[in-house]
């Protein structure tokens, strides 16, 4: 699904304070994949996922998504196939508008997935079954400010919102790092469930080492721009939590 070529970033280049973010890294990332990124401050995560989304294009190398060489092409074109959701619970709705407005607005940015736009009682109806599966009880608030939401309710929201764009890949970078540990909780199994039921391909960057064990079927760690450990599948399965705390000894 995700194909990354031998893709080095530099930030100011030629100075004397180039930093070499990512170090010509190869990565392949299969289909209904669920990566997680673990490393230290700097070691290039954010760099990493920013290339895939577009926000930054990488200086040699190749990025292919679901077949497509997308190397140069800008975030707002991969939007077709990537969702993104961000450490701050802000960023991903509007505050003044309600739970139904936000939806609304994502339908007509998105031609979001089972939701038909309008101003109707159905679409609202729509709307609240879909947000019911979050278990959250939020579907009797959708005339409710977003704003007025607590930090992890909006993020579920924002994660429900995201997937249910037509997109095959899910960027999470830190999405529970502003979050208290019961909503952390909450929202880390709301986008595990949310990319199982969708059959996304998820890249997840977290700082959080029990999240990090507990969920995805693929880690690799990085430092100074490189990949130092990849594990997979069993070997994932396989790995104690203390042997992720080792990592960072
Ligand atoms: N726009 C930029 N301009 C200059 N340097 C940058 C820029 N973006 C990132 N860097 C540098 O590139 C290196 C990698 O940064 P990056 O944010 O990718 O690391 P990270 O692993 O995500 O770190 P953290 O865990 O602290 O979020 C760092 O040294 C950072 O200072």
């Amino acid at each position: 699904m995700i194909a990354i070529n031998n893709v080095h970033k530099a930030f100011n280049k030629g100075k004397a304070n180039q930093v070499n973010a990512v170090n010509g890294i190869r990565l392949n990332i299969q289909s209904n994949e669920f990566l997680v990124i673990v490393g230290s401050n700097g070691s290039g995560k954010t760099t990493l996922l920013n290339l895939v989304a577009g926000t930054v294009f990488p200086d040699n190398g190749s990025i292919n998504i679901d077949g497509n060489d997308v190397t140069k092409t800008p975030d707002y074109r991969r939007s077709q196939w990537i969702a993104r959701v961000f450490q701050n619970p802000m960023s991903g709705t509007a505050s003044d508008l309600s739970i139904l407005d936000n939806f609304r607005l994502a339908a007509i940015r998105t031609k979001a997935k089972g939701l038909s736009i309008g101003v109707n009682d159905a679409f609202k109806q729509q709307v609240k079954e879909k947000i019911a599966t979050l278990g959250m009880g939020l579907e009797n608030k959708i005339e409710q400010p977003m704003g007025t939401l607590s930090g992890g309710q909006r993020q579920a929201l924002t994660l429900l919102m995201s997937v249910m764009d037509s997109c095959k890949v899910l960027l999470l970078d830190e999405p529970t790092a502003a979050l208290d540990p019961r909503s952390a909780d909450v929202v880390m199994r709301t986008a595990d469930k949310l990319i199982t039921d969708f059959k996304l391909t998820a890249i997840l960057i977290t700082h959080n080492l029990k999240d990090a064990y507990n969920y995805g079927n693929r880690i690799i760690q990085m430092g100074e721009g490189a990949i130092l450990r990849d594990l997979s599948g069993e070997q994932k399965s396989a790995l104690k939590q203390n042997d992720l705390f080792d990592w960072f000894g």
